[in-house]
């Protein structure tokens, strides 16, 4: 076995307005994604997604099912989405090959039975996964930057200039409740998703990278009108539940995956929040 899921519950916002910094960060941090040979994550109860870190350095490593889903194949009753963080690599899902490059996506449907991850002979092979119950197969499909949907948002003068680019989403691929993509700041850009918004529709997760070791992420969570911070280095993801905000700002400029799965495949599906609202 090399697969490591932890379990995490769902939190109610009352609760989480009493946890301090090490509660914070036990219930919604997620830190050791990427362990060399290993396929590492969270299972969260929120929307049950699944966030992982895949790291074939010496050796292929299979998708295997864990103890969470009491299924005899990972996908048996699961979609999943994959981001390359890394150098190129290969995926083999079924006995077909997938290349994926730097910053490139793969979308598995339901029902895969063989999805193997190799290392890559260019560099380190790095992925990132999100993971969510599916009730339909649909088809496999790679996604590059240059088929996404792609926004521009935001300005230097308010350090929040950054492209947007939706990946897997069901404008690009369809899904049964999986959303994924990638949001690249500029240089001198800091603040990521700002103004804040929550969509009670969908939890979300972000992971952050394409940053120096030396550099953090403030990322801010909770309610509104209650909010709490949890400081992140690069390689690192965090669980926002339906009801927090999500939004970050950094010590540099950095790149983040995001990844979704709820109640709708609603994009634009967000209640937005002035930054002169939050407390
Ligand atoms: O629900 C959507 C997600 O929070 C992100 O796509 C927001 C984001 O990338 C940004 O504004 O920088
Ligand atoms: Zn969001």
């Amino acid at each position: 076995m090399h697969t490591n899921i932890e379990t995490r519950y769902a939190n109610h916002p009352a609760d989480v307005k009493n946890y301090d910094t090490s509660q914070l960060r036990e219930h919604f941090l997620i830190e050791n994604l990427f362990v060399e040979d290993q396929i590492n994550g969270v299972y969260t109860l929120n929307d049950r997604l699944i966030v992982g870190g895949i790291h074939p350095v010496n050796k292929a490593l299979s998708l295997e099912t864990v103890d969470q889903l009491k299924a005899s194949y990972f996908l048996e009753r699961r979609e999943i989405g994959i981001i390359n963080v890394g150098a190129p690599t290969k995926i083999e899902v079924d006995g077909d090959t997938f290349e994926l490059a730097h910053k490139e996506a793969l979308y598995i449907g339901q029902g895969a039975k063989d999805v193997v991850f190799h290392p890559s002979t260019e560099g380190k092979s790095y992925l990132y996964f999100n993971s969510a119950p599916a009730h339909k197969t649909f088809p496999t499909k790679k996604v590059s930057q240059k088929d996404a949907e792609v926004v521009t948002l935001g300005a230097l003068e308010n350090s929040n200039h950054r492209t947007i680019y939706k990946l897997l989403v069901n404008s690009v691929v369809p899904t049964c409740q999986l959303q994924m993509g990638m949001t690249e700041l500029k240089p001198g850009s800091v603040w990521n998703t700002m103004p804040a918004h929550t969509h009670d529709r969908r939890m979300e997760a972000y992971f952050y990278f394409d940053m120096n070791e030396d550099q953090a992420v403030c990322h801010y969570m909770g309610q509104p009108e209650e909010t709490r911070h949890i400081w992140m280095k690069k390689h690192q993801a965090v669980i926002s539940p339906p009801w927090s905000i999500h939004s970050g700002a950094g010590t540099s400029n950095y790149t983040f995956i995001w990844g979704m799965a709820g109640e709708n495949l609603d994009y634009g599906d967000m209640d937005t929040v002035a930054p002169i609202a939050l407390k």
